[in-house]
């Protein structure tokens, strides 16, 4: 039995390559099923927390760099894009003594990036936005910030976008302050003395993930010590988004939706916590199962075990939360929720994800032990993978883990765009001495390309290609397998002076190809 790398591949992983960053690292790798290397970048920080493998092949990454005046786990700093051959494209730092990145980023379709980060406000800014003065242990308050950036040159970004929670706020025990207010009356807005039963420490909130829903324009946040995800409005200007009017959605930069922890907003007790420190809410993609319900890792603090939970917003249209004004925002329960089946035997405090695969595969990362396994729609476990990068330096097959923490695992198909044109050959595993005598990749499931359409089809002149992927040669061959016609990089070929009858069309897209069926009439 392995002890490191691939424990385990069975026939119903899904063939895919999967991202691994672990957290005490530099190293960034691109693994298949068997933990063979396919690709590898090095920064010269370890990271904030999460990485990101762009469409185009690139690697966005968070990194980690000192901050003495700002400490917690997650603390990061800086931005790195790294190109597909590892050069250093962009880099971006956010850090000094009243300002850092950390934990998350996400890279929006349009090239920029929602970064999180904590502003520092003083025990007197603090006071005034209504914080209890008993409540400010370290004599400061994070403000929770997103500021998206428009990567410009090597090292710089204009901020075109910007929210704030300080904004947001709500308290009732001073009456002389603007934003005194019924908390229950009004969740939209934060509670400032809220603690979750937590020390009052200045970074109260812990916000440890940013996912972000292009269909909706809206941004989905984690909050580790409320135990709550939030959803806001992405579409505001930053003047809107400091306010409670504007934007699509018509809230400004108030929540448009909480869950996990209606006590927060004065509408239930601590038993009616339906989340507790959780890791990576994300819509689920659209054509995956359960697409559009949002997916997260529910670290269970308080109860001891770990979940991965699928929830689904009640909405009255899409990106609009039905809310109830007795019992707050639901649902009651998550709709789908994974336990190992001897539950406290899956339990990480702390990091930690789960995603959908495109064929319904959950892919689950046990953060605190760098831990990924795959399940199919049995729930049984259909690929184990134990990361070998730790504190101490690379483990050898064998060795007992330790230290080698994982903040997310996210695993690709062999078709997305990244790896078209790429040599994807596999190198050694990342452990020593490895040993893959138990693992073969066992299927290479025919390329789908995405809605490829030919047409008309029968045609007399003109073969016209609808798809969304890049095409890099066309090839035609008659039915005794003699290549007739060979075209490079075109969506639309002429056929006209083929002799009628049926043809092989052989759709090339870097190392993958998928053959149709054509008539000449
Ligand atoms: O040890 N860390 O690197 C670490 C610990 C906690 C942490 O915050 S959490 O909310 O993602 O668990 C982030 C990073």
């Amino acid at each position: 039995q392995n002890t490191v790398g691939t424990i385990r591949n069975d026939s119903g992983s899904y063939n895919g390559y999967t991202l691994l960053y672990p957290a005490n690292s530099t190293e960034t790798y691109l693994i298949n099923n068997c933990g063979e290397v396919i690709h590898q970048w090095t920064s010269t920080y370890t990271p904030a927390a999460s990485a990101y493998l762009l469409e185009n092949g690139n690697l966005l990454r968070t990194g980690k760099i000192s901050n003495s005046d700002i400490t917690f786990g997650g603390v990061g700093g800086k931005i790195e894009l790294f190109d597909w051959n590892n050069t250093l494209l962009w880099e971006y730092t956010y850090s000094s003594a009243t300002v850092s990145q950390h934990h998350d980023i996400f890279p929006l379709p349009n090239g920029n990036i929602l970064m999180l980060a904590v502003s520092t406000m003083t025990e007197a800014e603090a006071i005034q936005a209504g914080r209890d003065p008993f409540m400010l242990s370290e004599g400061k308050l994070f403000n929770e910030q997103i500021l998206e950036l428009e990567p410009v040159g090597m090292n710089q970004a204009n901020v075109v976008w910007e929210w704030n929670i300080k904004n947001h706020l709500i308290q009732d025990i001073d009456a002389s302050k603007d934003n005194f207010g019924v908390v229950a009356e009004n969740p939209q807005l934060l509670d400032i003395n809220y603690l979750n039963d937590a020390n009052p420490i200045a970074n109260w909130l812990h916000i440890n993930s940013i996912q972000y829903n292009e269909t909706l324009d809206q941004i989905v946040l984690s909050s580790r010590i409320l135990s709550e995800i939030y959803i806001i409005d992405h579409s505001t200007t930053t003047e809107q988004a400091a306010t409670n009017s504007g934007g699509i959605y018509g809230k400004g930069g108030d929540f448009l939706y909480r869950w996990g922890n209606p006590e927060a907003y004065g509408k239930g007790t601590s038993t009616d916590r339906t989340l507790f420190s959780q890791h990576y809410p994300h819509w689920i993609p659209d054509g995956f199962t359960d697409a559009g319900k949002i997916i997260l890792f529910n670290n269970g603090n308080s109860r001891a075990y770990s979940s991965v939970d699928i929830i689904n917003p009640p909405v009255s249209a899409p990106g609009v939360y039905i809310y109830d004004e007795t019992t707050g925002y639901g649902p009651t329960a998550a709709e789908w929720i994974y336990t190992d089946p001897e539950p406290t035997d899956l339990f990480s405090s702390i990091l930690s994800s789960g995603e959908r695969l495109p064929n319904g595969n959950t892919l689950i990362c046990d953060g605190d032990s760098g831990y990924f396994f795959e399940i199919d729609t049995n729930n049984t476990i259909v690929w184990e993978y134990v990361n070998p990068d730790a504190a101490s330096g690379i483990l050898t097959q064998g060795d007992t883990p330790t230290a080698n923490l994982t903040f997310r695992a996210k695993k690709f198909s062999e078709d997305y765009p990244a790896f078209f044109g790429r040599d994807l050959t596999p190198g050694d595993p990342i452990e020593l001495n490895p040993d893959l005598s138990e693992c073969t990749i066992l299927s290479t499931p025919e390329f789908v390309f995405d809605e490829l359409i030919i047409h008309p089809n029968p045609s007399s002149h003109i073969l016209n290609i609808k798809t969304n992927n890049t095409i890099d040669k066309i090839e035609l061959y008659d039915l005794v397998g003699h290549l007739v016609l060979s075209v490079k990089a075109n969506k639309q070929i002429d056929i006209s002076h083929l002799s009628n009858g049926l043809y092989l069309t052989r759709i090339i897209s870097g190392n993958h190809s998928i053959t149709k069926k054509i008539i000449k009439n």
